[in-house]
């Protein structure tokens, strides 16, 4: 397996939509795989599922749930989408050898959220103001700039907890500080009031555990590294102390904005079997993906309403219908499930996205 090359990611969708500076960390995070004819890629791995599968050299073969066949190749318009994101598709052969790219579904879909909403007109005019009062750089400018939000703190750290519908929330609550090599920001043994990002410098944890001996060196947080969570979760006094060691920027939360954001918003949530009741009863699907994605295959009736436009387009809907959001994974319509539900639009969510419907 080899790592993915970032120009490669380039052609494939909803991917290609990404800053360049996006692509090259999710390239890092994605592999090639080699896999021989006769095999089917999809069964290699237990959670195919989980995993988008692109095909980038060969022919593969899709069989559908209704036994029709699809003969596919690498390189070509159709492969520029992910080969398993009909749900229809039962099982797939490599017609010749083929290689394949595959990248989890959650970290894709976490990508795709963030940029759609960092993109999205509203909020950024809201969250400028709070965040940057300095620069007058767009939220999407700045969240791209930042390590603060790099695919691996999206993917793991407290974002990853953090309820995709409180996302925008978030940015407009984040305040920025700036702080003083020397600067102790946090005491050990104080209250927890704030969780703190490292946007610029580097900061060293510490801890005393013998009050007759020296500090303990914990460890040392660069740009992009987290603090101050710990306190904030547990209700328990700061378990180390946080010294600067550069000058630097914070961004920070309050204790009552951490703890309400990362509680999930009420959203109303729905399954498959009471989603097609509604629909039946004139309810209307609403796909939130990207107009590419949408174009390449979507539930039959379904409107296409990209999160990163959902806030323009409300106005648009009838406020006496009720819209059945869906996306892969039920990331990004719960995103845009709370800014219609805020709207006044009656909004529900498909739970656990399309990849859940077969
Ligand atoms: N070993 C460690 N490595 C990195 N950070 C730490 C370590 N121990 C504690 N911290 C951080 O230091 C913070 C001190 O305040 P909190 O207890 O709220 O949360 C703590 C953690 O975020």
């Amino acid at each position: 397996m080899a790592i993915a090359d970032s120009s490669l990611l380039e052609h494939l969708e909803p991917i290609a939509r990404l800053s360049a500076g996006r692509r090259k960390e999710l390239a890092a995070l994605c592999f090639i795989e080699k896999v021989n004819q006769d095999i089917d890629p999809m069964r290699m791995n237990m959670a195919k599922a989980a995993q988008a599968m692109y095909l980038i050299k060969g022919d593969l073969g899709l069989r559908y749930d209704d036994g029709r066949k699809v003969r596919l190749r690498g390189g070509t318009e159709v492969t520029k989408h992910p080969v398993n994101a009909d749900p229809k598709i039962t099982d797939t052969i490599a017609l010749t050898d083929i290689e394949i790219l595959r990248i989890d579904m959650d970290l894709l879909d976490i990508m795709m959220t963030w940029d759609q909403l960092s993109n999205n007109d509203n909020p950024a005019k809201t969250a400028q103001s709070s965040i940057t009062e300095k620069s007058a750089r767009s939220v999407g400018d700045w969240i791209n700039e930042t390590s603060v939000f790099s695919a691996f703190n999206l993917q793991s750290g407290i974002f990853s907890r953090l309820p995709a519908a409180n996302v925008e929330e978030m940015f407009k609550r984040m305040t920025s500080i700036t702080v003083t090599a020397g600067q102790v920001v946090i005491q050990q043994g104080g209250e927890g009031d704030y969780y703190y990002l490292i946007q610029r410098g580097c900061a060293q944890v510490t801890r005393i555990v013998d009050s007759s001996q020296p500090a303990l060196m914990l460890a040392e947080l660069n740009e992009g590294g987290a603090f101050g969570e710990d306190a904030l979760v547990s209700d328990n006094k700061r378990n180390a102390t946080l010294t600067m060691k550069t000058d630097g920027e914070l961004l920070r939360l309050n204790k009552k904005d951490f703890v309400e954001l990362l509680k999930a918003p009420i959203i109303n949530q729905i399954n498959l079997l009471e989603a097609q009741s509604k629909v039946s009863n004139g309810a209307v699907w609403v796909d939130v993906r990207l107009p590419s994605e949408y174009k390449y295959e979507h539930i039959d009736g379904a409107i296409n309403l990209p999160l990163n436009e959902i806030r323009r387009l409300a106005n648009s809907l009838n406020k006496d219908k009720e819209y059945i959001l869906y996306c892969q994974t039920g990331r990004r319509s719960s995103a845009g499930a709370f800014v219609l539900a805020q709207s006044g639009v009656k909004a529900f969510v498909l739970t656990g996205g399309t990849r859940n419907k077969s």
